[in-house]
């Protein structure tokens, strides 16, 4: 009973659908049909805009702050993760290996710390399985038939599974992309090294709070986020209420796709549109600025409620990996593919890196 356009997925699909004797041929109907049977989808992304998602938004944010999220102990749980990426980079010196896996677990295990209270080894069995599950998952899941499995009301489950998504799959494939980029534009990764070596110089480890002293390496993960467009279509919106746009009139309960793609790359809007440059986000004088059109977090009372974690974590990864290697493009690894492969969240084809260790003379405890 695998329907012709089915995406590939487990089996458990089309069993769950036998189950709830689902038309398997018109998702959309099973859709509304199931959630007037099982109630409201009680989750944060996904949840109807109403006091559900209040709730759950609430107790997210609530969650995070005290868990540290924007503390300096936040800061700390990054650091301490970021010593496993170190030590798995020190092993991998002089060889060429894929960083997938690395950056995937790394991020996963900052949101498991909230989460779950613990880290995973990088080649622990349960972590390994919920990351290929994401990542497979972010390639399906806006397929019509991930509505109705969506449509469950596990609760705290899905709600632990929301955050463990939103904040494992977008930030790693946001470090993909951005070093992906680095070993391609060397001379934007040896300026990156200038300005980390002169503004930590003494100091054993970046803070967050050092983002105001390097406006270069914060032009260049701003880049990092405009070319990656982690999130092209944000998350689906629907109107609340008949509704006016630009003389457009749009009835209540329509559909609203964000088309986040076109805004982070709109001729007008950046200096550089359709290349890597982290001119876009410096003015004359050098000076770190960001352009109204820079939402990769999407707007309004929706947005990313992770984006503080998220940009730290981006922030502390790049400058202390920078800080300590060299990232190389491997010899034989052909002409780089900048082109991403598409789903919920954009990923960069697989690809190889090398690393060196930089000599240096300012780094003192690393
Ligand atoms: C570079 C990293 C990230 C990017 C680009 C990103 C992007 C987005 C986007 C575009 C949305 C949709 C907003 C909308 O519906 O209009 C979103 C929602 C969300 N994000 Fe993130 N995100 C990132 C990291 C994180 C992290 C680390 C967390 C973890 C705490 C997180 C948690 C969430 C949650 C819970 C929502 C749903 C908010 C709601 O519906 O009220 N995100 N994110």
């Amino acid at each position: 009973r695998r329907p012709k356009n089915f995406p590939p997925g487990p089996p458990v699909w089309p069993i769950l659908g036998n189950i709830l004797d689902l038309s398997l041929e018109n998702p959309l109907k099973d859709f509304e049909r199931l959630k007037k049977t099982y109630g409201n989808v009680y989750r944060v992304i996904l949840a109807d805009y109403g006091s559900s998602w209040k709730e759950q938004r609430r107790f997210a944010l609530m969650n995070l702050r005290n868990f540290g999220m924007g503390k300096d102990s936040m800061e700390e749980r990054i650091h301490g993760e970021i010593q496993y990426t170190v030590d798995t980079l020190e092993k991998s010196i002089g060889k060429s290996f894929s960083p997938q896996n690395m950056f995937h677990n790394a991020a996963s295990n900052i949101i498991c710390q909230v989460l779950f209270g613990k880290r995973f080894e990088y080649q622990d069995e349960t972590m390994k399985t919920l990351v290929q599950c994401f990542t497979e998952n972010a390639k399906i899941a806006n397929g019509p038939w991930a509505m109705v499995i969506r449509s469950f009301t596990f609760q705290l489950t899905m709600y632990i599974l929301d955050l463990h998504f939103a904040g494992t799959d977008t930030t790693s494939n946001t470090l993909l992309t951005g070093f992906l980029y680095l070993m391609n534009y060397p001379q934007v990764q040896e300026r990156c090294q200038q300005e980390i070596d002169m503004v930590l110089e003494g100091k054993d480890q970046a803070s967050s709070e050092d983002r105001n002293n390097m406006p270069y390496v914060q032009a260049v993960i701003h880049e990092f986020q405009r070319v990656a467009n982690t999130v092209p279509l944000s998350v689906f919106h629907c109107t609340t209420k008949d509704t006016e746009l630009n003389g457009y009139s749009i009835p209540k309960g329509t559909l609203i796709i964000p088309n986040l793609t076109s805004v982070l790359n709109e001729e007008g809007q950046w200096k550089f549109p359709n290349e890597f440059n982290p001119e876009n986000f410096l003015n004359d004088q050098g000076e770190f600025v960001k352009p109204e059109a820079f939402m990769p977090f999407s707007a309004g009372p929706r947005m990313c409620l992770g984006e503080g974690l998220a940009r730290m974590e981006l922030f502390l990864f790049t400058v202390t990996l920078l800080r300590k290697f060299k990232f190389i493009w491997p010899e034989d690894a052909g002409e780089p593919d900048f082109t991403p492969v598409y789903g919920v969240t954009l990923t960069p084809k697989p690809y190889r890196m090398k690393v060196q260790l930089r000599v240096s003379q300012k780094i003192p405890n690393l």
